[in-house]
């Protein structure tokens, strides 16, 4: 993510039109993108942001500094322009613990309200996830489309997922959300499950009958996901003993920019987070050391863990690796909290204690200056949590710091200026060659200090 994302905004996502919840399987045309979030005005169900306008709304605890505040904010208007949508005001209260039943007081929702009002905004966002009956009673209240950060990150997947398996994933992820939400608003499901009201059974409840229509596809897309997956772990099979290396980090981070340089793929890379969402592998051969190497779908804070949970197969390809390349992007002011949002993910996927290289993106973009009044570099020991802006340390001190923290080669690259590929590539090969002579002792060992 740029360090400032919010001034390029307001065009974001609107030539993803065409890819709008591609996550039709079996004619149920983004089915349940629709349904998600109910635009309370007029009864439609669409999910759709383009050219709408978004408030954010931020319910941090006492005790985050300003300046975080403002940087997870930064994240949530980034993900909010992703997903097409112009961010025209931002909200902040401070609660030790968010409202029960509206997640921010009676006070800052009337303010929220006469805003919206007034600026005729679409919708509101919420940097957290929402409970059923605080999305109801928000909904109930403001008027407009509510959308929290499980929704908004899963809407982004659905706009981003090209292939069988990860449209599947996503369309999982969306029921799964939608589950313990639905209420009798959500009724209209009736008129899509092919029976009439006369085929209920006696007393059941529409909401029942709802659970039950969503409660089947679940099932349904777990069995194509089973499938799919079987496919793919004959397909893994037959990539034969191959040494598999996964680029993972955070989102936006230069992942695919670096699968670009190091396999001449041709990914999809941009300014914008979650641009890539399937995971592709391509075959890498670099001073004849041959392995596979796969870009994967970068992580964030509050990853909603049922979003993680349907990318299981997505996830298979880090879980399998054998060797993890972690991308970080020094140039971002929390790259340190990226780096342990990544750790923590990959400790949940069961991805922890891999071989992993530390590779330090985008320097190019470093800065050591601070540049705004509320600048907070996140470092250890550099600077405590307060608002005064801070001078960061030089790219030679974190250098220092991390090869005395890690006992291991960390590099410096900027993909984009191509400041020390080469150096990257021969790191690479050397662990690379490492790993095929420990698999393969006796059959033509790769001499590690030749492959530099
Ligand atoms: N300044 C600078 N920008 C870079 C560098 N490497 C990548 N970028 C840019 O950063 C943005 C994100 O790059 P991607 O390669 O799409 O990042 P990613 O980690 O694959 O992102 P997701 O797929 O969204 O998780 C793009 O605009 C790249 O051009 C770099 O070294 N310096
Ligand atoms: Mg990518």
């Amino acid at each position: 993510m740029a360090s400032k994302p919010s001034p390029k905004s307001n065009n974001g996502g609107k030539a993803q039109n065409s890819t709008r919840h591609p996550g039709a399987v079996d004619g149920v045309k983004g089915r349940a993108g629709r349904i998600l979030t109910k635009a309370a005005q007029n009864g439609t169900y669409d999910t759709s942001t383009d050219d709408e306008t978004a408030v954010l709304v931020a319910v941090p605890d006492k005790r985050q500094a300003d300046a975080r505040t403002q940087e997870y904010l930064d994240e949530l208007a980034f993900l909010a322009e992703t997903a097409g949508a112009t961010v025209t005001k931002r909200f902040i209260q401070r609660l030790d613990k968010p409202d029960i039943r509206t997640f921010v007081g009676e006070g800052k929702l009337a303010e929220i309200k006469a805003y919206v009002e007034h600026t005729k905004a679409s919708m509101v966002i919420f940097d957290d996830d929402l409970s059923p009956s605080q999305l109801r009673n928000l909904e109930a209240e403001l008027k407009v489309k509510i959308v929290d950060r499980s929704l908004l990150i899963i809407d982004i997947f659905a706009r981003r997922a090209k292939t069988a398996t990860a449209q599947t994933q996503v369309e999982l992820a969306q029921y799964q959300y939608l589950l313990p939400r639905l209420t009798g608003l959500w009724s209209h499901l009736d008129k899509q499950r092919g029976g009439g009201v006369a085929q209920r059974g006696p007393g059941e409840t529409e909401i029942e009958t709802d659970r039950r229509v969503v409660n089947d596809r679940i099932a349904l897309l777990k069995e194509r996901l089973k499938d799919l997956d079987r496919q793919s772990q004959t397909q893994r099979k037959s990539r034969g003993g191959t040494v598999r290396v996964a680029l993972v980090g955070y989102t936006n981070v230069g992942k695919s920019t670096i699968m670009n340089l190091l396999s001449r793929a041709d990914v999809f890379a941009e300014n914008k987070l979650f641009a890539t969402v399937d995971s592709t592998v391509r075959k890498v051969v670099l001073e004849t050391v041959p392995f596979l190497l796969s870009d994967t779908v970068g992580f964030i804070r509050k990853l909603p863990t049922r979003l993680i949970e349907s990318f299981k197969s997505t996830l298979d390809e880090i879980r399998e690796a054998d060797l993890l390349v972690h991308v970080v992007d020094i140039s971002h002011p929390s790259f340190e909290e990226h780096i342990a949002v990544v750790n923590d993910t990959l400790k949940d996927i069961g991805a922890a204690d891999k071989p992993t290289l530390l590779i330090f993106n985008k320097i190019d973009q470093y800065n050591t200056e601070a540049t705004e009044p509320e600048y907070h570099t996140g470092f250890e020991g550099m600077n405590a949590e307060d608002d005064e802006a801070a001078a960061r340390p030089t790219l030679e001190q974190f250098q220092a710091t991390y090869m005395a923290k890690l006992h291991d080669p960390v590099i410096f690259i900027s993909a984009q200026e191509r400041t020390n590929i080469d150096e990257l590539r021969a790191l690479l090969t050397r662990r690379v060659s490492a790993i095929h002579n420990e698999r393969y002792p006796s059959v033509h060992p790769i001499r590690e200090d030749e492959a530099e």
